[in-house]
């Protein structure tokens, strides 16, 4: 696809890539939901910022492509702060516009990491009394779990190593770029870089 980074040592999906992986996903969406989604009871797609806006922007419109109904709520946490290592606790920043009760949602999240930001909301969530709740992942990162979560779909299982890009950030930084890379060490500066596997970002 041409694009390469001064600053990335890998790409682990390329833009092109991730568009085949979500028609397909969203293609497994639409078979699942038929007959639930529909024009008078669209399915919502719960967007978790910042991380999630692109691929939920995207699965949005694959969804309608495959015919399946859907309308977007937004809502924000966070746990990662400025730096790489998950602080631990979770932040509800912003929350939902409207009810999920009696309304078929599907969580949309760009990383399943340590899952405290999944396990957080799934229960947040499930207390409003959804008919039905589902999570949609871009990224899964089995190997970084502190709780189990099993994410219903997933378009990428990747390796234990920090990535960015579509949406990923590194301190707000390279959200922008097209495809998802993992980081050159180097580019984090040498304080964080020692803090990535050592200290919680709520202690620094
Ligand atoms: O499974 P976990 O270990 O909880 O990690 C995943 C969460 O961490 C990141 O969000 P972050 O807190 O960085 O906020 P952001 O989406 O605004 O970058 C990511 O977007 C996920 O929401
Ligand atoms: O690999 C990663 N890149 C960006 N943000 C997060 C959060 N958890 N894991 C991440
Ligand atoms: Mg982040």
């Amino acid at each position: 696809n041409g694009r390469s980074y001064s600053f990335a040592k890998k790409c682990v999906a390329s833009q092109e890539q991730i568009f085949e992986k979500i028609d397909a996903i969203a293609a497994n969406i639409a078979i699942d939901y038929a007959g639930k989604a529909t024009a008078e009871n669209p399915l919502i797609l719960i967007c978790v910022l910042k991380g999630a806006y692109l691929f939920t922007a995207d699965l949005a419109r694959a969804l309608a492509d495959k015919g399946v109904p859907n309308v977007v709520e937004f809502m924000c946490v966070s746990s990662y702060g400025k730096y790489t290592v998950s602080s631990g606790e979770v932040r509800m920043l912003l929350d939902l516009r409207n009810s999920i009760s009696k309304r078929h949602c599907l969580i949309v999240e760009d990383i399943l990491d340590s899952a405290r930001t999944l396990d957080f909301l799934y229960k947040v969530f499930m207390t409003r009394g959804p008919a039905s709740l589902r999570t949609c992942v871009l990224l899964d990162k089995p190997e970084g779990r502190k709780l189990p979560f099993v994410a219903h779909y997933r378009c990428f299982e990747i390796a234990n190593e920090f990535v960015v890009g579509y949406g990923l950030d590194y301190a707000e930084m390279y959200r922008d770029l097209r495809d998802i890379v993992v980081l050159k060490p180097e580019v984090y500066s040498p304080k964080t870089a020692s803090e990535m596997h050592k200290v919680p970002d709520s202690k620094l």
